[in-house]
């Protein structure tokens, strides 16, 4: 937990920090026009209000001003020029590994180097395994996920039907969201509480680590709560990297260890890692090209590493496994993290993607009523299935709706150029420019959504269903998972995870919410926090119940 004493370090080094960057500023970018203003009383207050009030405003503002055109905002870490064109999407996703790199940005945001350590940025072959062994693996596993999904809400949000007294049974299950406290609808207290980032956290334990990630033939699983305890750890610990920033370059390895845990962390993993890759390896040395391996995470990292000429080792696995389990959970520079550092649930993008949805599904019966209607269809003529999934598109539409809407960042495709770089409009960017899309400005364009501040679940089906942009696919005016060569590699699991989750949710619960607004966010820098606060009552629904 960051104390008292430490936390006053910490702003005083975000002070110096900023005025740093303010005396040091990138003086090659003079060329592109700031809202804030240049001088120093602009950057302050613009760098400050960026943290307390989180970035909307002024990216909307820039958006207004400089239609197709960049603009810079002032940051923590110095200038940040924002795109705000359709052509300046097209050019990042065309852009080549040598001219700008998503994983440099990252390192500049959350300082990786310090909480995962170098090996992980200079040979980031896990990206590539998720992006294919991993999303490969999604189909023939399905069944695992679908029964994880169901057995986490049963154990949850339990069926009080003929369990629970007469006078129980009409009434809702509390799922407050995503904290635990008790509360009451209909004048209606609950015996039965529990709490969104529970459900999401056992699934995510369940589904990813468990079934696709470590696979079901380790020893050590999901099931583990210690296992799960360092997973979940690392999701805040890394994310407390982003505090090491403020610190200056040569302190920032000791800032490391005072502000985050990473170290304990790594090595508990390591320990748990260990004789599972040593097994491993005296079994391939033994048994040679006899030997089954398992089909899983630790087997492709293991395959990646000697692929990709390094040796294999726990210590570095470890890490990636850490940084596999933060990014699915936190997902990198686009996707909210909590300022709860020390309590709480971990922040999860899963849980953004997915709260936002709930909170969605409740304002919109008429939605909920559509979409049950095209789960049951699909689910008895195909069962539960990854080919089902992809039948459903109402469900689908309403999920990329929700992520356009209420996207986890405001900023997404978050890249350094690591040579000068020209866009297609002309504009020349020098070396070492930290840049990003527009996202929450261009998802709210009436040009690209026609009123868009109106929520339209059914907004993205066509009648031509083959046509229909998808919930995991990136378009030019569709940002939630980034576009191009590094575009979120886990995208496809995610979305698998989150419809299988809803689906499941429609066809087996009722549920209502206190309240007919979308409850209100949290922003902070790029980050859109969902309300901690909005209460969800679920009911296990008596007829049709398919699981
Ligand atoms: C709703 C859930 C998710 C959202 C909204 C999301 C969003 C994103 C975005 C915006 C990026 C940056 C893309 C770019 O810059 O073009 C990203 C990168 C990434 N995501 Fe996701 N993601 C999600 C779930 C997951 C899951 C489940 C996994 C893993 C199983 C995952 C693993 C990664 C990794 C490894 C990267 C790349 C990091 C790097 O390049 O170093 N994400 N994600």
């Amino acid at each position: 937990m960051v104390d008292f004493t430490t936390t006053q370090l910490i702003m005083a080094a975000g002070l110096i920090a900023i005025f740093s960057r303010f005396l040091f500023k990138n003086r090659d970018l003079d060329h592109i026009p700031s809202v804030a203003g240049s001088n120093m009383a602009f950057y302050l207050f613009s760098s400050i209000e960026h943290i307390i009030f989180g970035s909307t405003r002024v990216l909307r503002k820039g958006y207004k001003q400089y239609p197709n055109q960049a603009f810079k905002i002032p940051t923590f870490d110095g200038w940040l020029v924002i795109l705000n064109g359709t052509h300046h999407v097209e050019d990042i996703r065309r852009a080549s590994e040598a001219q700008m790199s998503a994983i440099c940005s990252l390192d500049a945001y959350f300082r990786y180097r310090h909480t995962l350590g170098c090996p992980l940025l200079d040979n980031p072959f896990h990206v590539d395994v998720i992006r294919k062994d991993f999303t490969r693996n999604i189909e023939h596993r399905y069944e695992e996920i679908y029964e994880e999904v169901v057995n986490a809400y049963k154990e949850l949000i339990p069926d009080t039907q003929g369990v629970h007294f007469e006078q129980l049974l009409s009434k809702y299950i509390h799922l407050l969201v995503p904290y635990n406290r008790l509360g009451t609808f209909e004048g209606i207290r609950s015996p039965d509480s529990s709490c969104l980032s529970d459900i999401l956290s056992i699934l995510r334990w369940r589904a990813i680590i468990h079934s696709n990630i470590l696979g079901s033939r380790l020893d050590i699983t999901g099931d583990s709560p210690e296992f799960r305890q360092i997973c979940l750890g690392a999701a805040s610990e890394v994310f407390k990297g982003r505090l090491v920033r403020f610190f200056p370059t040569p302190l920032q390895g000791h800032a490391s260890r005072l502000v985050t845990n990473m170290r304990a962390l790594r090595s508990k993993m390591d320990q748990f890692l260990r004789p599972v890759v040593d097994l491993r390896l005296e079994q391939q040395k033994v048994l040679g090209s006899d030997w089954q391996k398992p089909n899983d995470l630790i087997s492709w990292f293991m395959d990646a590493a000697l692929a990709t000429g390094q040796d294999i080792s726990a210590t570095d696995l470890s890490s990636r496994i850490l940084f596999t389990s933060f990014a699915a959970i936190v997902t990198t520079a686009a996707v909210s993290s909590s300022v709860r550092w020390s309590e709480g649930p971990s922040p999860n993008s899963h849980l953004q993607a997915a709260t936002a949805a709930l909170y969605q599904l409740c304002l919109n019966p008429r939605g909920v009523e559509a979409i049950r209607e095209e789960v049951e269809k699909v689910i008895s003529e195909e069962g539960w299935n990854k080919a089902a999934l992809g039948r459903m598109y109402y469900l689908d539409s309403f999920l990329r709706e929700t992520q356009r809407m209420h996207s986890a960042g405001t900023l997404s495709m978050g890249r350094t150029l690591l040579e000068d770089f020209m866009f297609s409009d002309g504009v020349t960017l020098p070396k070492g420019t930290k840049i990003a899309v527009n996202l929450d400005a261009r998802h709210y364009d009436e040009k690209l959504y026609p009123d868009p501040d109106r929520f339209d679940g059914f907004r993205h089906v066509r009648l031509d269903s083959d046509s229909q942009p998808l919930a995991a696919t990136p378009t030019l005016e569709y940002h939630t998972f980034g576009h191009g060569r590094e575009a979120c590699p886990g995208r496809f699991f995610a979305i698998t995870q989150l419809k299988t989750m809803l689906a499941h949710l429609v066809l087996n619960y009722d549920f209502r919410m206190e309240g007919n607004t979308y409850p209100p966010t949290w922003k902070t820098e790029v980050n859109v926090i969902p309300s901690m606060f909005a209460q969800v009552l679920f009911r296990r629904r008596r007829a049709k119940s398919k699981a």
